[in-house]
């Protein structure tokens, strides 16, 4: 059974920064850094690819006894074994995602900066909340702004682990878990660097944070 605690560092690939040949350097260096989990997101691969990479990530981040998500796409996130599946507000709804992945399996949900999404994720059985873009962010420019105001009402509200995304680094998390997060979620701030020297020390930096 997967246990399901949110809390630390929460590290997401991207196809651009983190390529076919970089990914699995790369991803052990942020698990050795200190990354409590991993979300495999790639909107470029194909479906085998996908299968493949999913799968040596999964067996990776059970070395580090770090949990494996899959970003938008329960039906893999069920097919290669991952501890759960993130979805936005146009993946698919949470029912059909338990209903691949049953109960004891991680449901994160995007809710932006807005406590009616998260009020409906939470009563839909989420087992995370997700808000964001807390800053500028170049991997996902065009995702809504949210701010720390929402993020602590939705920490107070809410008896579910909150993730802050967009433009987080070592320098800014501070802010988001003085108000409550439970996780930062970081693509560029990690794996902007191709040095896994640099990813690691990275991750420890946002790591020792908590
Ligand atoms: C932890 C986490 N939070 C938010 C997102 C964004 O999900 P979504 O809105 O579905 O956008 P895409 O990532 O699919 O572009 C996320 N993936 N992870
Ligand atoms: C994938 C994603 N979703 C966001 C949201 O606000 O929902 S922001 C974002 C990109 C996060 O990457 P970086 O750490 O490089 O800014
Ligand atoms: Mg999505």
């Amino acid at each position: 059974m997967t246990n399901k605690t949110i809390n630390g560092l929460y590290a997401i690939t991207d196809p651009a920064l983190t390529p076919d040949e970089r990914l699995l350097p790369a991803v052990e260096a942020a698990l050795f850094g200190g990354a409590r989990l991993l979300q495999y997101r790639d909107k470029t691969a194909s479906a085998d690819q996908r299968r493949r990479r999913a799968s040596q990530l999964r067996a990776l981040c059970h070395e580090y006894d770090a949990l494996f998500i899959v970003n938008d796409d329960p039906a893999l996130a069920a097919e290669v074994g991952a501890d759960g599946v993130h979805i936005g507000q146009s993946d698919g709804g949470i029912a059909t995602a338990r209903a691949l992945l049953g109960d004891n399996r991680i449901i994160g949900v995007t809710c932006h900066g807005d406590l009616r999404l998260a009020r409906q994720a939470a009563d839909a059985g989420a087992d995370y909340l997700a808000m964001g873009r807390f800053f500028a962010s170049r991997t996902k420019p065009q995702a809504p702004p949210a701010d720390i105001a929402s993020l602590k009402q939705a920490c107070d509200e809410f008896p579910l682990p909150v993730v802050a995304i967009g433009g987080v680094n070592a320098d800014n998390a501070p802010l988001l878990i003085q108000a409550g997060a439970a996780s930062v979620a970081v693509i560029e701030a990690l794996f902007g660097h191709s040095d896994p020297a640099d990813i690691e020390a990275a991750a420890r930096r946002i790591s020792d944070l908590f």
